[in-house]
């Protein structure tokens, strides 16, 4: 199977090391991880993360390359991770958006908060436990435990307002040390920080900048189940992936932040 990541801006480099390291850890052989920049591109590939970065630049940029209508149709069928700008990009409602508007993939069921967090000297890190659910099989395969380092970089989150959408899954709730003012006289005092609704994740932190591969092992599970399962077969990996015109340099060890 093939795992794109899409490459237009943004820290996709860190995503790509961590998959593979990933799949390797997971004794997934077949897991190519290419990057992505055009829908050519896209439809060599049988999933997709997209990384954190600039939610409105990477909207501009799709847009200009006629790549928004693919990607909303690769969301319907395979499986997409997206973390932080990604997440705001798969989200089907935003708010605190860029002034006048800006377009979004949308295929996810929530809503999401833009820079809930603040800006970018708002950022922080945190200890975060993790979904035990979902990680028994990362857990004995790759090791695990009970937590994970969450790395916020101007930071959206999950609006929790009343029941989650139909087939929509809070995997991480952060409680807030205070409650966070939401204009007229509402209040939030917890946030998701990580959902998934059938092939979508989304993540609100970075684990491509921490030393865990945990979170990229669960990505490349799903999208491995997803091609077991029939759903995709890995089809997409029998088209010769186009050259690339502007080959990236490996880095094969990147600095990481914890
Ligand atoms: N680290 C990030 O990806 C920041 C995302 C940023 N808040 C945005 O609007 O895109």
């Amino acid at each position: 199977m093939r795992i794109g990541v899409l490459a237009l801006q943004g820290g996709f480099a860190e995503h790509v090391s961590h998959l593979r390291k990933a799949a390797a850890a997971l004794g997934v052989s077949d897991a190519e991880v290419v990057e992505v920049r055009t829908s050519e591109e896209l439809h060599c590939c049988d999933s997709l993360v997209i990384p954190g970065g600039e939610s409105t630049c990477m909207a501009h940029i799709c847009t200009t390359n006629d790549l928004l209508r693919h990607l909303r149709e690769f969301c319907d069928e395979k499986p997409v991770w997206g973390t932080c700008a990604g997440m705001i990009f798969l989200a089907k409602s935003i708010q605190g958006g860029k002034k006048g508007g800006q377009l979004l993939i949308g295929n996810m069921d929530i809503t999401v908060n833009r820079n809930f967090f603040g800006n970018q000297v708002h950022s922080f890190e945190t200890s975060m436990q993790t979904p035990s659910t979902h990680f028994a099989e990362v857990d004995a395969k790759v090791g695990g435990g009970e937590s994970f380092r969450a790395v916020f970089i101007r930071a959206p989150a999950i609006i929790m307002d009343g029941e989650p959408a139909d087939g929509v899954e809070y995997l991480s709730v952060l409680r807030l040390d205070q409650a966070a003012q939401m204009g007229e006289g509402r209040t939030v005092s917890e946030v998701a920080v990580a959902a998934k609704q059938g092939n979508i994740l989304v993540t609100a932190f970075h684990p491509e900048l921490t030393s865990d591969i945990r979170w990229h092992a669960l990505f490349v599970q799903i999208a491995r189940d997803h091609c077991v399962a029939g759903k995709g077969k890995g089809e997409a990996k029998q088209k010769a992936f186009p050259k690339s015109a502007l080959p990236l340099v490996e880095i094969p060890d990147l600095p990481i932040l914890c």
